[in-house]
């Protein structure tokens, strides 16, 4: 944990926030603060998509999306960037032409942050490489609870025989016994599945659904109470692939499906885990290139800075 004073954005009413490069938030480099409580990292990783590449571009989409961002966040009444140190460690550089070589450099550099203290808000890359952060918050905490929004299950086997893509990293985290198996959610997954063995292999594994229908008909509230009675007091990682809103509200990522959430729907979600033990999380499969005036990347940087408000108001509530 960070015992200097928190460092917090570059004050936007002496900046333009529209000057000089973007970090998240316009925090610090990790690199000016040395060690940090959360750490905000990129990841440029698409080769693992069966649809539109382009979410290597996301997370560097992410951090200029969230040059608007602003240091006090009434709907948690918390100032995240003053109760901890967030800083934003650059991305992890991965090799785009090897998925195995890949997802172990990621999960690699992730415990190198994680030793330092760290609990990481992951700014993707596609949806690969949610198992190499969890295997990397494993070793950390054991088992984790997993809450995973997203249009789509992310539970398949493999494709054209690879096992590491962006549709299976779920399978292959329960293969490997990194998540707790009695508190394991998918929230907005919708739209056409290969067959009804989908979600059969899916409940065998563990996993509770709330579709995206499921949030309109019930509404936020019931479904945070349904989510929270399932997390408990576990540690949690949430990931959040961006394709769970509807391509209204993200039309810039690789595999959209229609029906999905409002980007208020996903934020009130979120905020309504405050209090949970969030250990860390990522929002990924921004694909800029199909995105339209920063709609996507936009809902992505409000995304992140909800899971980071969780994480720094747990920090400061802990010491
Ligand atoms: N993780 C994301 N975004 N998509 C998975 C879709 C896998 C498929 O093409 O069936
Ligand atoms: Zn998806
Ligand atoms: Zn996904």
């Amino acid at each position: 944990m960070s015992s200097a004073q928190p460092r917090g954005p570059v004050d936007s009413s002496r900046v333009p926030r529209y000057a000089g490069p973007a970090t998240f938030a316009r925090l610090p480099r990790l690199d000016e603060v040395g060690i940090a409580d959360v750490a905000v990292v990129g990841v440029p990783f698409d080769s693992g998509v069966s649809y539109r590449p382009g979410a290597r571009f996301g997370g560097n989409a992410i951090r200029e999306a969230s040059r608007l961002l602003r240091p006090y966040n009434p709907a948690q009444d918390a100032s995240p960037f003053a109760l901890a140190q967030v800083a934003d460690a650059g991305d992890i550089a991965v090799n785009p032409f090897d998925i195995g070589e890949a997802v172990e450099s990621v999960q690699a550099a992730a415990g190198d942050l994680l030793d330092t203290g760290a609990r990481l808000m992951t700014l993707g890359g596609d949806h690969t490489i949610a198992l190499p952060l969890l295997r990397a918050v494993a070793r950390k905490h054991g088992p984790v609870a997993l809450l995973h929004f997203d249009a789509h299950l992310d539970t398949w086997d493999t494709y054209f025989g690879a096992a590491y893509t962006h549709g299976t990293p779920f399978r292959r985290a329960v293969e490997e016994g990194i998540l707790d198996t009695s508190a394991l959610s998918h929230v907005g997954t919708r739209g056409p599945l290969y067959g009804r063995k989908d979600l059969d292999d899916d409940e065998r594994m563990g996993f509770g659904i709330v579709t995206s229908a499921d949030v309109m008909r019930r509404g936020v509230d019931e479904v945070v109470q349904q989510l929270r009675e399932r997390i408990g007091d576990r540690p949690l990682y949430v990931s959040v692939d961006i394709d769970v809103l509807d391509p209204a509200h993200a039309p810039g990522t690789g595999t959209p499906e229609a029906g999905g959430l409002t980007s208020r729907e996903l934020l009130e979600i979120l905020r309504g885990l405050a209090g949970c033990r969030l250990v860390s999380a990522d929002v990924v499969e921004v694909a800029p290139a199909y995105d339209h005036a920063e709609i996507t990347s936009v809902a992505a940087s409000h995304t992140a800075y909800e899971l980071t408000t969780i994480m720094a108001r747990q920090i400061a509530a802990s010491r």
